[in-house]
């Protein structure tokens, strides 16, 4: 039994075997194998187009893979031969996706709902929360994103960095074990990039939520990760500590995208 307890302990979070993806006859991930440990912030940067918000996508099942396994805590996503994957049936997969959730770039709020109603509507809609459970769930998002008085108003009203806020209680209304990012802070100013990277980590504190976050801005990619994945092509060419990778990248291509001097091989 005891034994039983540590290797479910010891699962990764994220576990992505062999996966391989094409659009179009074309290869973005081939044979992409990566574990994430539970509670693990990382950032995933990279070249425009080398695959990182594929795989973001590919966690939320808005993209299929073409052959490999996703496995979240264990339970996979695929069934069928490796090379000929099929999602598993929607009943089988709503379990394993609702543990996932997103943040999108453009924050993707319901523009004639007001604050709470976007942070609650969701909740209802998953049948996770009756309504008034799920606005009481939402004044205590809003509280704790630091947005308690906004509750009523709409979207429009907001700044960008307040509408990121509450794309994010949004995404932890509905408890999610692993919340994904895409470019968070690319429509913010820099005082509030510092506000979300805050609220990332006390959201990390408080929740041990895994987090996977994709962004150009090396900065907070350095501030808010435990661990940075470098792509290129698809492939992970650095994998490591921020510290490491971004002060001694052993690959050139990370290093050519830092800025870094090459190294003579
Ligand atoms: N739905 C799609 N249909 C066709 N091609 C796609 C689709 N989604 C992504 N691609 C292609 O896959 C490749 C990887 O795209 P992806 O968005 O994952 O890159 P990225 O690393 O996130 O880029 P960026 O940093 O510019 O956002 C690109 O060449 C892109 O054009």
């Amino acid at each position: 039994m005891i034994i039983m307890e540590q290797i479910a302990a010891s699962r990764p979070m994220i576990q992505i075997s062999d996966v391989s993806k094409a659009f179009n006859g074309i290869s973005v991930l081939d044979g992409l194998n990566l574990e994430i440990p539970i509670g693990q912030k990382v950032a995933l940067l990279g070249p425009s187009g080398s695959g990182k918000t594929t795989i973001l996508r590919l966690l939320m099942t808005l993209e299929t893979i073409d052959a490999g396994q996703v496995r979240i805590e264990g339970v996979p996503m695929y069934e069928g031969a490796p090379d000929t994957r099929r999602l598993l049936p929607e009943g089988q997969l709503r379990a394993v996706r609702s543990r996932i959730g997103m943040v999108f770039q453009h924050f993707g709020l319901f523009p004639h709902l007001n604050v709470l109603n976007n942070i609650a509507l969701p909740q209802i809609l998953n049948g996770q929360a009756g309504k008034t459970e799920a606005e009481n769930r939402a004044h205590e998002l809003l509280q704790m994103v630091g947005l308690g008085e906004k509750a009523y108003l709409l979207p429009d009203q907001l700044s960008g960095g307040q509408k990121q806020r509450v794309a994010i209680a949004r995404a932890l209304a509905l408890q999610p074990d692993i919340l994904l990012f895409d470019e968070p802070t690319s429509a913010l100013d820099p005082q509030r990039v510092s506000e979300v990277l805050d609220l990332l980590n006390m959201i990390c504190r408080k929740t041990g939520t895994t987090m996977l976050l994709v962004t150009h801005e090396m900065e907070f990619a350095r501030q808010f990760a435990d661990r940075i994945l470098f792509f290129d092509h698809g492939q992970i060419v650095e994998d490591g500590a921020p510290d490491v990778v971004f002060t001694n990248p052993k690959d050139n291509r990370t290093r050519a995208f830092l800025g870094l001097p090459v190294i003579d091989v």
